[in-house]
């Protein structure tokens, strides 16, 4: 059931309770660009949301340069936006915030 495709109004109402990641046209992804100070804080931040990601079994799809990460979740399983997308954004959010960012 988490990995239930959200519909359109399911998608506003979740986005809501996120802070600063944008939907795509077609509403089948959230994303988001995390700049940190340095490549080390920036792998850092990859390191602990990808011990989520497995724990979650939901995986990001991500880019480093330097020290910016940009990142875009969709569950492929669906063909879109579940609520697993959203656990993830809210555990990069929270890895984040707890680094002093
Ligand atoms: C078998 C395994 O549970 C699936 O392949 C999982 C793994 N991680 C995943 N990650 C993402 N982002 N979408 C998926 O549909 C997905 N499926």
């Amino acid at each position: 059931m988490k990995r239930q495709k959200f519909d359109s109004t399911a998608i506003s109402e979740k986005l809501a309770t996120v802070s600063s990641w944008e939907i795509d046209a077609g509403e089948t992804a959230l994303s988001k660009t995390f700049k940190f100070v340095d490549f080390s804080e920036a792998f850092g931040f990859m390191a602990r949301a990808a011990l989520v990601a497995e724990k979650l079994d939901h995986h990001p799809e991500w880019k480093n340069v330097y020290r910016t990460v940009e990142v875009r979740l969709t569950t492929h399983d669906a063909g879109g936006l579940t609520g697993l997308d959203f656990e993830l954004a809210i555990a990069m959010d929270r890895i984040v915030g707890s680094s002093g960012h």
